[in-house]
């Protein structure tokens, strides 16, 4: 059967297998589009079924999460964990919580998780996890019962050497405190090595906090950079004010640029001076205020309800919030009003037709597996911290979190050229992590 039939054949297959899971069928299907090459070059994936392998996660786990909300009322939701693929390492990745989360939520974000992972070079396979749980409202107490009652039932299937889940959308510092507290309680272990995004006092590591969105900043840097091209007086845009925008933000300012517009999912704020990253931490990370928050206190700032950010012109854009915030139709606006770069904060933000506008448009597009890495590569960090029960210092952490985008940088525009395609990061990172996971399956034999 010619090579792109074969691959046919795997899609079609993910699409029986996996009826209504829209967002998982996109991912693979970007990665199948991207890896003929490599299978040309490589006929031994094929003949050992590798990507089709790779397409079935070696194990989904969905369970129920009762819990009770202050005023005595009885909520229950649907708790996940699918663990991808563990060729590389112990599964590795985020647990999300958010009321659109169900099972082809997970499964996409699984699965691009296991490239990313493998782009970063370090020891960690893929998965990802979460719930329908929707905190936005919900009390300190709420949210602690919640992820008590969640990590009841998770407890059993994660641990320092088999899955490490962490932070992701409506998880960070606190729910991790609380899931690590329950996973300590049950098990009666001091497993730092379970979860990563902990405390500072209680085995977090420095900068975990800041590396996706730093990270994102560092590899948007690479990509100018190989242009000939710098931050430096660039007007930047990013989506969200959550973990990974406010980091992004606070690094492309160190870099030189300026970011004038961020968002949530009511709007966006603009502020032509660039964004006031400290007021908006506090907005966002100490009171959980809406964005329009920022607008109140800021004179000059304007809040614009109801619109995406993308309108605002911009050189260099980061889209930081969630998936398919970016379709065809705001990639052609980008590219009009003169953006030059694009880096991917968020996981799979820009949808088929705007990756293709950009590549069309010959800007620079470095996709999430690739920009966003940094934070699961500095939870990785955060295992050997905890492995060797040592604590780094933020400089030398951010030190090795730059040189990790570096390395993933010239990992994904070698392989890229390597391949005939020069620039291409999409083609790059997928066949780069590809090939990396399809060679551990193989040493592995048929599991
Ligand atoms: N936290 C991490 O370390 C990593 C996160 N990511 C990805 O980055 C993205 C953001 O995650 P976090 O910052 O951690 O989550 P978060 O919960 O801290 O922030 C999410 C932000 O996105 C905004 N948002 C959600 N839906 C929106 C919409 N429809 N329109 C506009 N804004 C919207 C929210 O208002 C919030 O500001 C997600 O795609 C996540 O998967 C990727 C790699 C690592
Ligand atoms: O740090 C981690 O393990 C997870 C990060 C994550 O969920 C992601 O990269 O999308």
């Amino acid at each position: 059967m010619p090579l792109h039939e074969k691959l046919e054949s795997v899609y079609a297959d993910v699409l029986s297998r996996n009826p209504g899971e829209v967002e998982f069928h996109q991912a693979v299907r970007e990665v199948l589009e991207s890896i003929g090459p490599a299978l040309g070059k490589h006929p031994e994936y094929a003949d050992a079924r590798i990507i089709s392998r790779l397409c079935e996660p070696e194990r989904q786990i969905i369970f129920r999460v009762p819990w009770e909300d202050d005023a005595g009322g009885i909520h229950i939701n649907r708790g996940f964990r699918v663990e991808f693929n563990s060729a590389l390492g112990p599964f590795k990745g985020g647990l999300r919580f958010h009321p659109s989360v169900y099972l082809g939520t997970i499964k996409f974000l699984g699965f691009e998780q296991v490239f990313k992972n493998a782009l970063t070079g370090l020891p960690i396979g893929g998965g990802k996890g979460g719930s329908d749980f929707d905190p936005k409202g919900r009390s300190d107490r709420e949210i602690m019962r919640f992820c008590q009652s969640l990590m009841t039932e998770l407890y059993r299937h994660i641990g320092e050497y088999t899955d490490v889940p962490a932070g992701d959308i409506g998880v960070g510092g606190r729910e991790i405190g609380y899931l690590f507290g329950q996973y300590k309680r049950i098990t009666n272990r001091y497993e730092s090595g379970v979860l990563t995004g902990k405390g500072l006092l209680y085995g977090g590591a420095k900068v975990r906090t800041e590396a996706t969105g730093y990270g994102s900043a560092f590899f948007v840097n690479e990509m100018l950079a190989a242009r000939g091209e710098s931050f430096e007086g660039r007007t930047v845009v990013v989506s969200g004010s959550g973990n990974v925008a406010i980091y992004a933000i606070e690094k492309v300012h160190q870099l030189g640029g300026k970011v004038v517009a961020c968002s949530d999912s009511s709007g966006y704020i603009y502020d032509e001076k660039g964004i006031d990253v400290e007021l908006l931490k506090e907005i966002k990370e100490v009171r959980r205020e809406r964005i329009e928050a920022y607008a109140e206190r800021v004179a000059h700032a304007s809040y614009v309800p109801d619109r995406l950010v993308w309108e605002v012109p911009c050189e260099v854009a980061m889209p930081c919030a969630t998936q398919n915030e970016i379709t065809g139709k705001e990639a052609l606006a980008l590219v009009r009003n003169g953006c030059i770069a694009v880096g991917e904060g968020a996981n799979m933000p820009c949808t088929p037709e705007g990756v293709q506008a950009f590549l069309d448009a010959g800007i620079a597009f470095g996709p999430g597996k690739a920009a966003n890495a940094g934070g699961v590569a500095t939870s990785a960090l955060e295992m050997q911290q905890n492995a060797s029960r040592d604590s780094w210092s933020f400089e030398y952490s951010e030190q090795r979190l730059e040189q990790i985008m570096k390395d993933i940088h010239a990992r994904c525009s070698e392989t890229a050229e390597e391949y005939g395609m020069p620039g291409n990061y999409v083609a790059g990172s997928n066949i780069s992590a590809y090939t990396r996971v399809a060679e551990a399956m193989l040493s592995l034999g048929l599991i």
